[in-house]
């Protein structure tokens, strides 16, 4: 029987949720998995299906079913059971309200691997759920190179094969005691092939989570405000002089945090030529993605925009940057978005 610090909790049972959960129990002798439904109907659904989940690769591939999942209800009649490993794939935008109801289960004894595009979710989490740094959980953050999305609730599809994910412990003051405290959680993941996760040291980490931030800031308002693929923000040489002035914000902020003084990392790596070589790249190999962003819009959901540009905005504002061009792009992205919410209510 495994301990309960041998237990794996997930939050967010969409798309990567789901993938993630699957991943897990893939593996032989896997831990246990207690998936966190949010609302009655969604476990109820779960409930109905056995509490198995589904994952092809592609749409096409046969399906691949995983069981013996766990299920939780989260509200009424809260458990008071400590949480040790929680897996987080909720959007950056529902960390701060999906952690809520659980914050009584977690603290020093635990560790959150956040999977999520975006950045700033832990100073929020920081400010609003665990103030006090002494008895706050220890962070892993997960970047996802893979493309997964939902055919039906409980199904995943994993679009190709290629796909990888980084991961990381946050960096603190105490990182020797809270790397061992990762452990468990940090070797399942790694050990999980369809994952197919890399660990990297804090420096590294960070460099990869601002590059795909460049990358998001670019790529996700652009293609949620024109309505079309990744591909074509690279094809449409009318919007090169916008990701110009884009970049030109980005780097300069990159090259003036703070936290990157302190850290092993070469600034001329956040340079704009380095970044549009970065953004190219990636709109290149993912130019037949619909991104997450347009996804949102279409669909009336919340975006990510306060977690991407948004996060630009407030660090230039500390730093004294001018970020007019991140910040014309946030009240499109916002202004789009009320328009589909409007359309949705009437
Ligand atoms: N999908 C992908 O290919 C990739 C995704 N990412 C990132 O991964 C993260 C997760 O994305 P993805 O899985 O696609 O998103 P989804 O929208 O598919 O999943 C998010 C899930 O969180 C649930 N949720 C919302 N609010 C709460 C809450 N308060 N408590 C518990 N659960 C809640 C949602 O439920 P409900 O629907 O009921 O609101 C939904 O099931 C995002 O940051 C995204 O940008 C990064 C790279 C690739
Ligand atoms: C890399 C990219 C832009 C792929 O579509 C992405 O992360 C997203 O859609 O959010």
């Amino acid at each position: 029987m495994p301990s309960p610090t041998q237990s794996i909790h997930i939050l967010g049972l969409g798309s990567i949720g789901t993938f993630v959960a699957h991943s897990i129990r893939s593996l032989p002798s896997p831990p246990p998995v207690t998936l966190l439904a949010h609302r009655p109907a969604l476990y109820q659904e779960f409930a109905s299906r056995g509490w198995k989940l589904g994952l092809r690769l592609t749409e096409d591939g046969p399906l691949q079913e995983r069981g013996d999942f766990n299920g939780e209800l989260l509200g009424k009649t809260p458990s008071t059971n400590p949480i040790h490993n929680l897996i987080v794939a909720v959007k950056a935008s529902a960390t701060v309200s999906a952690l809520e109801p659980i914050k009584h289960r977690l603290g020093r004894h635990s560790t959150i691997c956040l999977f999520q595009n975006g950045m700033g979710q832990i100073d929020d989490l920081n400010e609003r759920i665990f103030p006090d740094a002494s008895t706050r959980p220890t962070y892993m953050f997960g970047i996802m190179r893979h493309g997964v999305y939902l055919r039906s609730l409980a199904e995943a599809i994993l679009a190709g094969a290629n796909g990888s994910a980084s991961l990381g412990i946050v960096d603190s003051n105490d990182q020797e005691s809270r790397r061992s405290q990762a452990e468990f959680l940090m070797d399942v993941l790694l050990r999980a092939p369809s994952l197919n996760c890399e660990r990297l040291q804090w420096a590294d980490l960070f460099k990869v989570q601002l590059f795909k931030l460049a990358v998001n800031c670019v790529l996700n308002p652009l293609t949620a405000i024109l309505d079309v693929r990744n591909g074509c923000i690279g094809e449409n040489s009318n919007l090169w002089p916008l990701h110009d002035r884009l970049l030109q914000e980005i780097s300069t902020v990159f090259q003036n945090l703070p936290e990157l003084q302190s850290l092993p990392i070469d600034r001329n790596l956040f340079s704009v030529p380095s970044l549009k070589s970065v953004v190219s790249d990636m709109v290149e190999k993912t130019a037949q993605n619909s991104s997450s962003m347009r996804e949102d819009m279409r669909k009336g959901r919340a975006t990510e925009i306060e977690y991407i540009n948004g996060w630009i905005l407030r660090r230039g504002k500390e730093l004294g940057i001018n970020c007019d061009t991140n910040a014309c792009l946030t009240q499109l992205v916002l202004a789009k978005s009320q328009i589909g919410m409007n359309d949705g209510a009437r």
